[in-house]
């Protein structure tokens, strides 16, 4: 494991008690604002000391009250990314990039490669993108070598094309970098892209911890998610580009055609479908327009106090959800076990929406 969790702290009016272990890659803290994902992090980070507990990274202990250990900030040997860059504004990209370290070399090169900051070098924060801005701050955190990356909301303050354009950015660093991240966010969509376990965390306490594409495909953890960006996780290979723009992947269940993905024929890719863009039918539709038909098998049905229900389909190895109502769920006479057929249009499924493959556990 190379994050390890068990705090307990109170703020008038708010008691945390949470625990988790998390393994390498990126672990995302969700949860509805005031949950105390930041406490969380600020306690890794030594930014807060909890009243009691324990936490480890790598093995390596920072904090554990029974034993009165506390490692100051500046020796946990950690990178800290703020919604903010917090750049220093009077030095160029270069000089806010090696100001913690001077950082030279193959690593310098690595990071400012991953992070596309090839051509900012020169120019000062004043004169980036808050996009730009803020790949600056991630690159100055990983020169500084750190065991881990803390993350708290670091697309928070872009906008939705600055966050799109960042994205791809985080996905090279979390799947090239190597450093273990916990990351905070309340954004679903950030959540499907870049987690490999998520923390789900509710009043100050985890309501569940696990492999994302298990969390995500959940249908208790649906109304958590929020019904519009709830969705589940499908492994699938791309196998070509067509001419007609669509994009032919090796999915399970067969093959999926999306609009232009964005990767080379072999690549591996990991596709979020909506839970509200999945239509179910009992039987192999015929005539219809939408290209992708999917097999599978009723696994679970969620009942909210709402007019929907979650459904749960087993796609080979692999599950999907979908979003319909109580009266098709009733009419269709829809049961566990049962085959049924997920139809998606092609044009439900977005760039965002396309992730890198969760790393082998
Ligand atoms: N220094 C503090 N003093 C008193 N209360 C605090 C302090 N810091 C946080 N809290 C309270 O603790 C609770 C959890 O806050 P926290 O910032 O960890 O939540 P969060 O999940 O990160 O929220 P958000 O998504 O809005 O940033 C909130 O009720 C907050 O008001």
């Amino acid at each position: 494991m190379s994050l390890s969790v068990a705090i307990r702290h109170s703020f008038a009016g708010f008691a945390l008690d949470v625990g988790f272990a998390a393994p390498a890659g990126v672990t995302v803290l969700f949860g509805h604002s005031g949950s105390g994902k930041s406490t969380v992090v600020k306690a890794v980070a030594g930014l807060l000391r909890p009243d009691a507990g324990r936490i480890s990274v790598n093995g390596r202990v920072l904090l554990d009250t029974a034993s009165r250990v506390s490692v100051p900030v500046h020796r946990r040997g950690l990178g800290y990314v703020f919604q903010d860059g917090r750049l220093f504004p009077h030095m160029t990209v270069q000089g806010n990039l090696t100001y913690a370290r001077r950082a030279t070399g193959d690593r310098f090169d690595s990071v400012v490669d991953i992070l596309g900051l090839g051509r900012l070098l020169d120019r000062r924060p004043g004169a980036l993108s808050g996009g730009e801005a803020q790949r600056v701050a991630i690159g100055r955190a990983l020169l500084s070598d750190p065991a881990m990356l803390l993350m708290d909301e670091p697309l928070a303050a872009l906008d939705a094309p600055r966050k799109a354009e960042i994205l791809p950015f985080l996905d090279r660093l979390c799947s090239e970098s190597g450093v273990p991240i916990l990351y905070v966010t309340h954004a679903v969509a950030e959540v499907a892209r870049l987690a490999n376990h998520i923390v789900l965390l509710e009043n100050g306490r985890v309501l569940r911890s696990g492999p994302a594409a298990q969390l995500l495909a959940d249908p208790a953890l649906v109304p958590h998610m929020g019904v519009r960006d709830a969705g589940a996780l499908l492994n699938a290979r791309v196998v070509a580009h067509h001419p007609d723009g669509l994009t032919e992947l090796a999915g399970p269940g067969g093959p999926l055609f999306l609009p232009g993905v964005s990767r080379a024929p072999g690549d591996r890719i990991r596709v979020r479908i909506l839970a509200q863009d999945v239509i179910l039918t009992r039987t192999r539709p015929k005539g219809l327009s939408a290209l992708n038909i999917l097999e599978g098998t009723i696994r679970t049905m969620h009942h909210g106090d709402g007019p929907g229900v979650v459904v749960q389909l087993a796609v080979d190895d692999e599950h999907l959800l979908a979003r319909i109502t109580r009266r098709s769920a009733e009419t269709l006479e829809l049961a566990t076990g049962q085959t049924c057929f997920a139809v998606l249009k092609s044009v439900a499924v977005s760039q965002v929406d396309i992730a890198e493959p969760a790393p082998n556990p």
